[in-house]
């Protein structure tokens, strides 16, 4: 069985009194097994909503989930999988070793509280009462939970948010022995260096419906905006016609005594044009970042 996460033609529509909001929109992937992928999109693009159906906490409107080839409902009772949600869900009064504890009395296997409070690195607050622990130590918690049942698909939902930045690389050196040990991990973030950094593959959301899904070198050229800069020595002076901008792709461009920096679309031919036609040098090409690609993408 190599697909983790199969996800067809899925939409979902919430009634409001104020109408209808159709949160995810025909939403159609395929996750293989151990891949790590990002989730992304801005406020309201569709992720939680999306989330919670893996998760089965949420019913499709239309179209099917399936995890390991199960249901999710079954997927959550086998403990094939399990998540770490932005919704409260830890026990004030409790320390953290004894919320731990509770949960994992209420599995048959578990992978055992003292070695997940070690995973989790937060054997040092074991003894710290929830309520007193800050917003990221309780995200440390959470992780820990979802490391009890020793589950093959781990889905987080900004799982980050509230960490220092200590804390997030812990978090990330913690989720990269788990990747390594094959296990499937979905998470959704703002942080897109965290995505670039930890992700496999990018899933990008806006107004419900998978906008790009790639690698993220895929992502951030998909917009095509490499960025070209390099200098032309002596009397040379770049020209350009009209109709050689539009053919690859042409765009800001900047000219500033012997150096010339511009967007192009086409990089792969306008350069064999530039390099036979002038003497070039300090030639430099420099990728879109994840947030330039990102920012367009969403706005399209
Ligand atoms: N229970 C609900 N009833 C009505 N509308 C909802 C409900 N849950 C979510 N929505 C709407 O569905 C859309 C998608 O919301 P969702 O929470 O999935 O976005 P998101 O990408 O997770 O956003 P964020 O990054 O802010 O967490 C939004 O327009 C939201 O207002």
């Amino acid at each position: 069985m190599n697909t983790a996460v199969n996800v067809e033609n899925v939409s979902k529509t919430f009634r409001a009194t104020t109408g209808s909001v159709e949160a995810v929109k025909d939403v159609s992937f395929s996750i293989p097994r151990g891949e790590v992928v990002a989730l992304l999109g801005e406020n309201g693009a569709g992720k939680s909503t999306l989330i919670d159906m893996l998760l089965g906490l949420s019913v499709p409107s239309s179209g099917s989930v399936e995890l390991m080839s199960e249901s999710p409902v079954e997927a959550v009772r086998h403990s094939l999988v399990s998540a770490m949600l932005q919704a409260g869900g830890l026990l004030k009064e409790l320390t953290v070793k004894d919320q731990v504890a509770m949960v994992a009395s209420t599995y048959k296997n578990s992978t055992g509280a003292q070695q997940v409070l070690t995973e989790a690195g937060i054997t040092d607050i074991a003894s710290q009462k929830i309520g007193k622990c800050s917003g990221g130590q309780q995200q440390k918690v959470k992780f820990a939970i979802a490391l009890l049942g020793n589950p093959e698909i781990l889905i987080l939902d900004e799982p980050t948010t509230g960490m220092d930045v200590n804390a997030r690389k812990t978090f990330w050196d913690s989720m990269h022995a788990l990747a390594d040990a094959g296990k499937t991990i979905i998470f959704a973030t703002h942080y897109l260096e965290e995505a670039e950094e930890f992700a496999d593959r990018i899933i990008m959301m806006a107004h419900g419906q998978v906008i790009a899904d790639g690698t993220t070198t895929k992502i951030r050229t998909l917009n095509g905006l490499r960025k070209i800069s390099f200098s032309l020595p002596g009397e040379q002076h770049l020209e350009l016609t009209p109709e050689q901008k539009q053919l690859w792709g042409i765009t800001n461009l900047i000219s500033n005594g012997t150096e010339y920096s511009m967007r192009c679309a086409s990089v792969e031919n306008f350069l064999p044009y530039v390099l036979s036609s002038y003497e070039v040098s300090d030639l430099q090409i420099i990728r879109p970042t994840l947030a330039e690609a990102f920012s367009k993408l969403a706005h399209a």
